[in-house]
């Protein structure tokens, strides 16, 4: 899956800065709703019918405990659907109710706003389509016969059409806002991506290198798995941009990218440490472990090779390796890698030097 596509597969979940997540919004809404199921229910005078109190305290109920049951499952999953369910019996029965006494009916306008910021874009549509046809079978002839309503037929199709208006700009507005929550996803992402690795070799940055770095060595501190890091360097490469040009010159930055890429494992980290300079984390790796690691690349890279204009430019590697030891920190350790790359580079360059931390005295 390309980072693209993953993105846009992980857009629904993540949470953007400013939106009112879902969850809150439904115990916000449920919390707001349970006063006022009560007040009406207690209310004289306000039930038309015997069961109104009992059912609107029934679900003011179901709502807490809908509420409660997030708390303690976590499940958003449930949360919606349970709201979902309940507001839809609630919104069904005040419009039932509003045939007769003419006022609760406007209480189906809240529906779609809500349906469609809780659910996915389809689950809006079935359920505000739903409401559509339950309201115009309430007035129409079977609405006659069951409830007898009151109003005359401008009136019955001006209400539809102003629920059917109100749903479709719920749903317009709904896709909008999905829309650009999904742009500013991508773009966050990309921002993210640039912030965190090097344009030409698409390896991790510097920053990022570091960031990994304090991760492992938090992590050695927690389980005192030791790692490692391999600092590496094209030998001459001043001598490849010289000869060759600059171009040329970056594409070996790539090449040597892609065999660190090749040689490595997922779990490693692969940085860009500077202009030819790479680091790398070995995670749980010991020092003997790093070396054979390191004495791979170095091979593999001499035996590459890239066309320049019918030239063939090849290069070599000098890589210092060194493992954590106990009485460091970061900066011992990136200065001991440091050192052991300078007397790779010193004893003639394409090979790999070690420093051993010495032991506490
Ligand atoms: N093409 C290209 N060159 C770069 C880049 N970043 C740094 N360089 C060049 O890399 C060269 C590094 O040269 P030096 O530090 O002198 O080292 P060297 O020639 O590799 O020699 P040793 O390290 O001693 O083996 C400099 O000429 C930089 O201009 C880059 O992104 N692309």
């Amino acid at each position: 899956m390309t980072r693209d596509a993953k993105t846009m597969a992980s857009a629904g979940d993540r949470p953007v800065q400013g939106e009112i997540p879902v969850p809150t919004l439904i115990n916000w809404l449920t919390a707001a709703a349970i006063p006022l199921l009560i007040f009406f229910a207690l209310r004289p005078g306000f039930q038309s019918e015997w069961f109104t109190s009992p059912l609107l305290i029934t679900i003011a109920v179901l709502l807490a405990f809908n509420s409660l049951l997030y708390w303690t499952l976590d499940s958003v999953k449930l949360l919606r659907r349970g709201f979902l369910a309940l507001i839809t019996a609630l919104f069904i029965y005040l419009a039932v109710q509003g045939v007769e006494n003419g006022a609760a009916i406007l209480w189906l306008f809240a529906y779609p706003p809500v349906v469609f910021y809780i659910h996915d874009a389809r689950t809006g549509i079935i359920a505000c389509a739903g409401g559509l046809i339950g309201v115009a079978l309430l007035f129409s002839p079977i609405g006659d016969a069951l409830f007898a309503p009151p109003y005359d037929t401008s009136f019955r199709l001006m209400m539809i059409a102003a629920l059917g208006f109100e749903m479709f700009t719920c749903f317009i507005l709904d896709q909008s806002r999905r829309r650009a929550r999904q742009e500013l996803i991508r773009l966050a992402s990309d921002f993210e991506y640039a912030a965190k690795h090097d344009t030409l070799t698409g390896l991790a940055n510097r920053r990022e290198a570091m960031t990994q770095l304090e991760q492992e060595f938090a992590r050695y501190r927690r389980n005192a798995r030791t790692f490692a890091i391999l600092l590496m360097d094209i030998d001459l490469f001043k001598s490849v941009n010289d000869t060759h040009g600059h171009h040329i010159g970056d594409q070996l930055i790539v090449l040597v990218a892609q065999t660190l890429r090749d040689q490595c494992r997922k779990i490693d980290t692969l940085a860009r440490w500077g202009g030819e300079e790479y680091l790398v984390v070995l995670p749980e790796t010991e020092t003997g472990e790093a070396l054979n690691m390191a004495e791979r690349i170095r091979k593999e890279i001499a035996a590459a090779s890239i066309d320049a204009e019918g030239a063939t430019v090849t290069a070599t590697i000098s890589i210092g390796v060194a493992s954590i030891h106990p009485s460091e920190g970061i900066d011992g350790l990136l200065q001991r890698a440091d050192q052991a790359l300078y007397q790779a580079k010193s004893l003639g360059r394409n090979r790999v030097c070690v420093h051993e931390a010495e032991a506490p005295a």
